[in-house]
Parts: structure tokens; sequence; C-alpha cells
């Protein structure tokens, strides 16, 4: 990187580096040039957390990525180290401290996370990950932490109906996709569901499949690595999301990666027999799934995307729930009914006029994505955007297999 000659920096003082007394300038780009040992550059927006002060010393927590020696194509683990610089006066040290936390300030990074964590996703290695990764990098960045172990199945939808989002910056889960769809299910049953859904959702793969930190690392070029994706958090990356509206019955729930009926629904389920094995479970049961295949009637109604329009047949809206339901809280509702008409109640786009057409079956496997990755090792949907305006959403009828592909309009950042 070339020093901005021309660019006058916003501040700039002579410190003790490794022994010299050398200058360091901060430069509006956010960059700090110091001349020991040669020019040196640190970048604030990439590689610094934060800084703390340590008697005259200034000590920068920054993280660098190492390069890998054995393939020079693939890229680096991402290391914590920290540098150190001595200021020459009190003053000095209150300016630089003033100058680099203005600039840090400035990168709209969260300051107060909740997190979730999951001690038994994946291969229960969701503790160790935290207490490697996720709590060391926070730390550095001077973020503040509330974590909620779960407990049981549905603890984190339960937590996620009634907490206070508006004391956070965002909700973190070191876990797997399982944790991230509670999370949005929750929010999505609470009456404040639409000011409760702008608080970001962030997630640490540490599951079993982690598809959605797969897919979001991976659309940035990032490896996924749970270092990566606790980076990401801190330096405010945020992207929004669509999500899915499914019923079935008379139950509604809500998807941000993916759904699955036939082959890949009951790899997903039946192996959890093999959660022993960690990710290895769903590799082993598909294989054995495969080689016995079942087959499943039914039929998939859908609103093709454009250029798919020749597949399947023209139909006709086959959903039993009409057009434009209400999103907003009717205060004359019975108190027993309240809940349920207050939250978040699907797509209010009128699905009876759109352009339906039908497949029908026997299928061996239905998977819809919103995201490209299915699991860390399965591109199931490469064309799937990590951001896609129109996502199907999916009426599915128990008893008699009929899904119905409608379209979507939330969207979670
Ligand atoms: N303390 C707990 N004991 C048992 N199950 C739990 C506990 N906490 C959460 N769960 C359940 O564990 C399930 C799996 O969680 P998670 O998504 O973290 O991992 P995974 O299923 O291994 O990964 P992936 O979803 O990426 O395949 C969730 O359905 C959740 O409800």
């Amino acid at each position: 990187m070339d020093r901005p000659d021309c660019d006058k920096p916003v501040f700039s003082e002579r410190v003790i580096v490794d022994g010299t007394v050398t200058p360091v300038s901060l430069f509006s780009d956010g960059t700090l040039w110091c001349l020991s040992g040669g020019q040196r550059c640190l970048t604030l927006r990439k590689e610094v957390l934060g800084f703390v002060t340590d008697g005259p010393n200034i000590r920068i927590k920054t993280v660098i990525e190492t390069r890998d020696c054995c393939f020079p194509g693939n890229r680096g683990k991402l290391v914590r180290n920290e540098i150190v610089f001595q200021s020459l006066s009190e003053e000095s040290q209150r300016l630089w401290c003033q100058n680099l936390r203005e600039y840090i300030d400035s990168l709209g990074r969260p300051k107060k996370l909740f997190i979730f964590l999951n001690p038994f996703g994946g291969k229960k290695t969701a503790t160790n990950i935290f207490l490697d990764h996720v709590k060391p990098l926070l730390e550095d960045a001077e973020i503040q932490i509330t974590v909620q172990e779960t407990k049981y199945q549905l603890h984190a939808k339960e937590v996620a109906r009634t907490l206070d989002v508006s004391q956070y910056d965002g909700i973190v889960c070191v876990s797997g996709d399982g944790i991230l769809v509670e999370v949005v299910n929750g929010i999505l049953e609470r009456e404040d569901w639409e000011t409760a859904i702008k608080t970001p959702l962030g997630v640490i793969p540490a599951g079993t499949g982690n598809g959605m930190a797969k897919s979001l690392l991976d659309s940035v070029g990032n490896p996924c690595t749970p270092a990566h994706a606790v980076l990401s958090i801190i330096q405010g990356h945020k992207r929004p999301l669509d999500v899915a509206t499914i019923r079935q019955g008379e139950t509604t729930f809500f998807s941000v990666l993916m759904l699955a009926w036939g082959l890949v629904a009951d790899i997903d389920i039946e192996s959890e027999k093999y959660r022993w094995m960690g990710s290895a479970r769903i590799d082993f049961y598909a294989l054995t799934r495969i080689f016995r295949l079942r087959h499943y009637n039914g039929c998939v109604s859908f609103v093709p995307a454009p250029g798919f329009e020749g597949f399947g047949e023209p139909t006709s809206y086959p959903g039993k729930f009409t057009s434009k339901v209400d999103n907003k809280c009717d205060p004359s509702e019975v108190e027993a009914n309240k809940l349920q008409k207050c939250c978040y109640q699907g797509t209010d786009i009128n699905l009876e006029n759109l352009n339906w057409r039908v497949i029908n079956g026997p299928f061996i496997s239905i998977w819809l994505h919103n995201v490209p990755w299915g699991g860390e090792n399965t591109m199931a949907a490469p064309d799937a955007k990590v951001v896609l305006r129109w996502l199907p959403g999916l009426d599915y009828y128990q008893g008699l297999p009929k899904i119905t592909v409608v379209v979507n309009d939330v969207r979670v950042k």
C-alpha cells in the first residue's frame, strides 16, 4: 500500500516503537503509518479490533491473516496480535486515544451483543469455539456480551420471543443453523416483530451443517471459520436476507436457509441418532438412504423465476389462504388470540393472480434454498444469491403433500 503523501495526516506524533522514537501518522482513510524499520502500515477498518492503554503504552489489538506455507493459494488463519507504542507525553497519549477512538467509533461497529451458545450443536465444540475464538476477539474489540447457553430444544426461540432487543446491537448464535432459525422464528412471533426483526443476526459456525455461515462468508470470499465469522461481526458487515413462510396444517413457521422434503429431510432428521459422528453423520446416512431410495407422491406448485417459465404445467393458485394477510395488530382481538394475530403472518402479496405452475411427483427429493450452501460441503444451489429479493415461501399441507411456492418480502438484517 502506498502512503497517501498528498493527504495531510489527521494526527501525527512521535512515539516510541520497539525502543526507537519514530513518527506515527493517522490518515483520514483510517491507515496508521509508522516509519520505524521501513514503512509499516495498519488499516484500522480491517486489521484493528481495538486498543487499551497501559501506563504510557498504547496497545493496539490487531488481527492478521497468516500465510499458508504449504498451499500458497489458500487463505491463512486469522491470528490476534498486538502492536505497542509508547507516547512521549500524557497529552500525546490523550490525543492518540481520542483520535483512534473517534475513528473506530465512526465505523458503526456493534458495541453490545447477545450471544446464544448451543453446547450440543455439531460435535459439541461450540463452548471451545466460543472460548478460543469468539470471546478473545470480542474482548479485543471491546464489545460487551451477554451469553445465554441453550438448555433444551426451542430454548433460543423462547428467549428471542421476549428478549429486550433494544439493549443490543445484534444477536449472535454460536451454533449450527438450527439455533439461528429458532431465533428468527422467536422474533417473528413477537408483537413488535417489525422492529425486532431489524436487529442484526449473526452466526458463528459451530454446528453440523453451518450452511448459513458458509453462504455468508463465501459470498465475500472468506473461508468458513469461526474467526472469520467473528471478524465479520466485529466489522459490522450486514446484508439483508429473505424469510420464507411455511404453513403446515395450522402451524406457521419461518425459514431463512432452506426447506427440504423427501430424501434430504429424511437424512437430516433420521441421522440425528448418529449425532456422535459430528458432520460425518450426514454423509454416512445420506449414503444409506441413497442405496435405499424412497419415492414421495405429491405435487409442487410454484411461481417461476424469470427464465424458468417453461417448467411444469400452468395451474391456478392452489392454496387455501386468501390474499393479503393483515400483518398489523388488531387491538380489538381477544387476549387469547392476540399473540397469534399480532405476530408476522407471512407475505402480504396477493397470491391468487400470480403465474402459477405445477410439477407432479413422485419425487425423490425437493430442496428449496434461500442461500447457495446447504452445509459447509454442500453447494446445493449455486445460483441462489445470499441476497434475494424474491424468495419462495411455502405452504406445505401435511397428509396430502402439496407444496405451494409463494412470494415473500420480509427481510432480515
Ligand atoms: N442444551 C441442549 N440440549 C439438547 N438440544 C439442544 C440444546 N440446545 C439446543 N438444542 C437443539 O439442538 C439442535 C441443533 O442445534 P444447532 O443448529 O446448533 O446444531 P446442528 O443441528 O448440529 O447444526 P446444523 O443446524 O448446522 O446442522 C437445535 O434444534 C436446538 O433446538
